[in-house]
C-alpha cells in the first residue's frame, strides 16, 4: 500500500488531502482533528499545497465545516480557509491558486448525494482539486464514498500515518486471545450490531450491549421495547441480533434483568419485560455475573473496549458505563475506547481510536473498504 511518509513531497506538489472531522461544531472533542495534523504538516512543511475534503454527518443540522477550518488555523499555526464549494470549476481555481505551504478546507461532501454513492462524476469533479490524494479519516475508512475511495481512479493515493497508527493500535483487539476478553458495544449506528456484535460474539468471552445493539436484543428475544432507540437500521439489527442469539457464541451475552427507562423528564428502572408504551431504554443495570466478570478482567489484566456509549452518558444515564469504565481503568487491563461520540462523551484518559464503525469493520475483517481502495487504485468493493 503506498504510504505518505514514503512519498517524497516537492514544494508546489498539489495535494488533496481526505479527513475526517466529523466533529461537533461546539469542537468539544478535537481527537479526529488532532491525529492527522502531523501528516498535514509534513506536506505543508515540504511546501505542498493542500486541499481538505471532509464530511460532517451525525452532529444535528450541523452542516458547515468553518469551525475545523478555525481550529486548523490555530494548531497550524498558519490561516485555513474556508471555502464551501468543493466540486465546481470555481472551487479547483482556488485549489490550483494555493499558496506552497497552505490549506484550505473545502466545504462538506456529504452535501452531494454522490458522496455516499460513490459517485465516479462527482470523485473525478473532487480529483480536480490536487494531482494526489492523502487519505487519512480512519472513520470513515468503512466507507468507499467518492471522497476517499473513488478519487482513487483518479488520482494517486498514498496512505497518512494516521491512518496506519490506528490499523497498528487496534491488533490487540482483534480476533480471540488467551487474555479474559470484554466488548461492550453501543450507541445507535447500525455497525455497533451488525459488524461488532456479529463478529465480537465469536471472539470475546464476554459481550456487554447497550443502546441500539441492546435495544435489538431484547426485540429478538420477543420483547416490547416501547420508544426505544432502534437506529438507523431496524430490520437489519434485528435479523442480525436473531442470528447471534440462535447459534453457539464464544461469548456470554449480558442480557440484563432491569433496565433504566425514561419518558419526558421521568425515568425509572423496569424489568425488561415491562417496558411501558412511549418509554424508551437510557441505560441498563448490570448482573451480578457481569460485575464478577469485570473482577475477573481486572485481577487477569485481561483486553476490553468501548465502542458505542452503553447509556444515555450525555443525558445523565451513567450508571453502567462508570462500573464500566472503572473496570477497564484498573492497572493492567489494556483497554480502547472507538468513536467520535463514544470518546466525545465518556470520562476516559486511556487509548482511543476514532473510528467506531470503521475500527469494528477492521477487527472483523482485518481491513477496511478504503484501504482496499488504496492497496488496488479503485473505488473498494463496498
Ligand atoms: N439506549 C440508548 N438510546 C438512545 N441513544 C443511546 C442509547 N445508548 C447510547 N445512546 C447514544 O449513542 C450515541 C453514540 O452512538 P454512535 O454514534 O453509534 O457512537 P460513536 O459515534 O462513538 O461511534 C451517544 O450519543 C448516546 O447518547
Ligand atoms: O462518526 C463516524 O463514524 P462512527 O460514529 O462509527 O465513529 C464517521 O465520521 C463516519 O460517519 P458516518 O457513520 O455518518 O458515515
Amino acid at each position: 500500500m503506498n504510504r505518505l511518509r514514503d512519498k517524497e513531497i516537492r514544494p508546489g506538489d498539489r495535494w488533496v488531502y481526505s479527513a475526517g472531522f466529523n466533529v461537533a461544531p461546539d469542537l468539544r472533542d478535537t481527537v479526529r482533528i488532532d491525529a492527522e495534523l502531523p501528516d498535514l504538516e509534513r506536506i505543508l512543511h515540504a511546501g505542498g499545497r493542500v486541499a481538505i475534503l471532509s464530511h460532517q454527518g451525525s452532529h444535528g443540522d450541523a452542516d458547515e465545516l468553518d469551525h475545523v477550518a478555525a481550529y486548523l488555523t490555530d494548531r497550524l499555526g498558519s490561516a485555513v480557509g474556508y471555502v464551501r464549494d468543493n466540486d465546481t470549476a470555481g472551487a479547483a481555481r482556488l485549489a490550483r491558486a494555493l499558496r506552497p505551504g497552505t490549506a484550505t478546507l473545502f466545504g462538506n461532501t456529504r452535501r452531494h448525494a454522490g458522496e455516499q454513492r460513490n459517485d465516479p462524476e462527482l470523485a473525478r469533479r473532487f480529483a480536480a482539486l490536487g494531482d494526489a490524494v492523502a487519505v487519512g479519516g480512519f472513520s470513515k475508512a468503512h466507507r468507499a464514498h467518492a471522497s476517499n475511495a473513488g478519487i482513487l481512479r483518479f488520482l494517486p493515493g498514498y496512505v497518512t500515518d494516521s491512518v496506519l497508527r490506528e490499523v497498528a493500535l487496534l491488533e490487540p483487539w482483534a480476533g480471540v486471545s488467551d487474555r479474559f476478553s470484554v466488548a461492550v458495544l453501543g450507541g445507535v449506528k447500525r455497525e455497533k450490531t451488525v459488524i461488532g456484535l456479529d463478529a465480537v460474539s465469536r471472539a470475546y468471552d464476554v459481550v456487554v450491549p447497550g443502546g441500539v445493539v441492546l435495544n435489538s436484543l431484547l426485540r429478538a428475544l420477543g420483547h416490547d421495547v416501547g420508544a426505544s432507540d432502534l437506529g438507523d437500521d431496524p430490520d437489519g439489527c434485528l435479523r442480525v441480533a436473531r442470528a447471534v442469539l440462535g447459534r453457539a457464541n464464544r461469548a456470554r451475552i449480558h442480557i440484563p434483568r432491569h433496565v433504566v427507562v425514561t419518558r419526558g423528564g421521568a425515568a425509572r428502572t423496569v424489568a425488561v419485560e415491562q417496558i411501558p408504551p412511549g418509554w424508551s431504554i437510557a441505560d441498563l443495570v448490570p448482573l451480578p455475573w457481569l460485575r464478577d466478570a469485570l473482577t475477573r478482567l481486572v485481577g487477569d489484566g485481561g483486553r476490553a473496549f468501548i465502542a458505542g456509549t452503553p447509556c444515555r452518558y450525555a443525558a445523565g444515564f451513567r450508571d453502567s458505563a462508570e462500573q464500566l469504565l472503572a473496570a477497564f481503568a484498573a492497572p493492567g487491563v489494556d483497554a480502547l475506547l472507538m468513536g467520535g461520540d463514544t470518546i466525545a462523551e465518556l470520562p476516559w484518559e486511556g487509548r482511543v481510536s476514532t473510528g467506531g464503525g470503521a475500527a469494528l469493520h477492521f477487527l472483523a475483517h482485518g481491513t477496511c473498504p478504503v484501504l482496499d481502495a488504496v492497496r488496488t487504485g479503485s473505488e473498494g468493493t463496498t
